[in-house]
């Protein structure tokens, strides 16, 4: 018998899908505090939540029973991943059904700014009849940035295009051939903030995109930008919002979304120019049953021993060979990481070669632990070795793998190259007898670097004096060097320098990096 808990409200349809087995008990209980949750988990083979329940670690950690969290919808920053993944819990989510849903809503709320729907209706049911106040403005002819074109931020473009609004998007994975494709314009993130009339934002929250429209971003917009967010809270800081929008810089923003959920009494509400939903984005029948019906079938083909379609976090390699491999995810990982920090363009074509012992073992698991460890910089958390490569199929890049016995003197050689349009990077490691795994080669240069913690990519000039200077200013930072590896081209000509830093250089000190002469540019990675 499973015992199936239903923590946030889940559509009927989802959960006949639940009650319809025999050997399965569905708890629906919608209201459990986070106390109420973590002493009554241990009863429980699988967990039910949208995005209300916030399943952290401490209640996974009481989860002794718990096989799988099923997420009904696409986001799963409520649920503590790592901690799923420590306690062998599978996380499965419905990353489809919503899609058409979400992007209807950013519509309606990008007219409803437009034309100040909800504050004409409450002005008018307070028995107000004032035509004055409330004059619009029109979408067509206006330029739309998106920022992150997957799913949902695609089907925003073509609405879009149907009012007529000119389209122009930045994604990581957008390519100038895709845009023009989809009939709307390419734009990196500057041109979009310095162009568009109405900007929307459809990324996942990530290291990379919390708070990416700051004051900044702001101070470079047109005046009187209109704003949207129905993706998440924390991608838009929600102070330097408000200052913009008291300041007239920005004419008005939908929200659908905040930092801290549920809200009541934000600062931005109090503003006549702010429209907010409470994260409705995926609140339609249709959706609800789309992800309910997803995600319950998932649960159960786990529960009963089949493979669940939308896993999130789960390692699917039979026990035989990743014995023999496993070693290698973790190598493979950090030198896909590693690389797409290399170049800000767009990967188009991943190249993975196999030397030495590496020739003869089973690739595919290797594999998606490289294509996943590249894509999870843009991605996010939910890429893993299960959903990497159709990941990668949906961006456009086509991944190859090749065998080469030649391993240039290391008894293992893996090597993961990226093709843009305009360039070829590389990568290689090896995972040391005893040592654990290595980058021995970044691009023609040789080197020796432990794939983790704080790394500074520079590439300089090959002058005396040049490792002084940079020394100095770390040392001005406050920053301890750890490791460093350098090696160049020619005697005088293109070096590298890598190194490893106890501390995370912040933008400033980045670019005061940037600034000494003899270097052509520097990059951080965090591994
Ligand atoms: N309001 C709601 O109820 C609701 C409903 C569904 C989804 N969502 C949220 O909407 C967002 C988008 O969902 P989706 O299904 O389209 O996801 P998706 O993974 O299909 O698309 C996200 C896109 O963002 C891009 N991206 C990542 N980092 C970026 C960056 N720094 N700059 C520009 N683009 C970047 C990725 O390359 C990807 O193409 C998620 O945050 C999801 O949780 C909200
Ligand atoms: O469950 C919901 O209603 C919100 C879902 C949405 O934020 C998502 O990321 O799928």
């Amino acid at each position: 018998m499973f015992h199936i808990l239903v923590a946030d409200p889940i559509s009927k349809e989802g959960l006949d899908v639940l009650q319809q087995k025999p050997n399965v008990t569905v708890t629906d209980e919608t209201n459990l505090s986070p106390d109420e949750l973590e002493n009554r988990i241990n009863q429980f083979d699988a967990l039910l939540v949208r995005s209300q329940t916030k399943v952290t670690r401490p209640v996974i950690e009481k989860a002794s029973q718990l096989k799988i969290i099923g997420r009904a919808g696409v986001g799963v920053d409520n649920i503590d991943l790592d901690a799923a993944t420590e306690q062998g819990i599978i996380v499965v989510n419905a990353p489809n059904g919503n899609t058409n849903s979400a992007a209807e809503h950013t519509m309606a709320m990008m007219m409803a700014l437009s034309r100040q729907i909800p504050q004409a209706h409450v002005s008018l049911k307070n028995g107000k009849w004032d035509r004055k106040k409330y004059v619009g403005v029109e979408l067509k002819n206006k330029t739309l940035g998106i920022i992150g074109l997957g799913r949902i931020g695609t089907e925003v473009a073509y609405r879009a295009k149907g009012q007529h609004m000119n389209v122009m998007a930045y994604d990581p994975f957008l390519t100038e051939e895709k845009a023009e494709q989809m009939g709307i314009e390419y734009g990196t993130l500057e041109d979009i903030l310095q162009k568009a009339d109405y900007i929307t934002v459809h990324t996942p929250l990530l290291k990379e995109t919390r708070h990416m429209i700051n004051a900044d971003a702001f101070a470079k917009m047109k005046d009187g930008v209109h704003i949207i967010n129905c993706a998440r809270g924390g991608i838009i800081d929600e102070e330097a919002l408000y200052n913009s929008i008291v300041n007239e810089k920005v004419a008005g923003a939908a929200i659908d979304v905040l930092e801290e959920e549920p809200f009541q009494d934000h600062q931005l509400l109090e503003l006549p120019q702010v429209i907010a939903t409470p994260h409705l984005g995926a609140s339609t029948v249709e959706a609800q049953e789309n992800v309910a019906i997803d995600v319950c079938h998932d649960v159960i083909s786990h529960l009963t021993g089949d493979m669940a379609k939308n896993p999130v976090n789960m390692p699917s390699v039979p026990s035989d060979i990743l014995s023999q491999i496993e070693p290698y995810f973790h190598l493979a990982d950090k030198l896909g990481m590693f690389l797409i920090h290399l170049t800000e363009e767009v990967p188009e074509e991943v190249n993975i070669y196999y030397s030495g012992e590496l020739s003869d073992v089973k690739m595919a698991p290797i594999t998606r632990n490289a294509v996943k460890g590249l894509l999870k910089r843009h991605l996010g958390s939910h890429v893993n070795d299960v959903n990497a490569l159709y990941l990668a199929d949906r961006k456009g890049i086509t991944i190859h793998e090749s065998r080469t016995s030649t391993a240039k003197g290391f008894t293992n050689l893996l090597t993961v190259e990226m093709k843009t349009k305009s360039s070829v990077r590389s990568v290689a490691g090896t995972l040391l007898n005893g040592l654990g795994p290595r980058i021995v080669r970044v691009d023609q240069y040789s080197v020796d670097v432990m794939p983790e913690g704080h790394l500074l990519v520079i590439h300089h000039q090959d002058l005396p004096g040049v490792i002084g200077k940079m020394g100095s200013l770390l040392a001005q930072y406050q920053i301890n060097i750890a490791t460093m590896q350098v090696d160049r081209s020619d005697v005088g000509g293109k070096a590298i320098m890598i190194l490893t830093v106890d501390k995370f250089l912040d933008k400033e000190e980045l670019s005061g990096l940037k600034q000494l002469e003899e270097i052509s540019d520097v990059t951080a990675v965090d591994l």
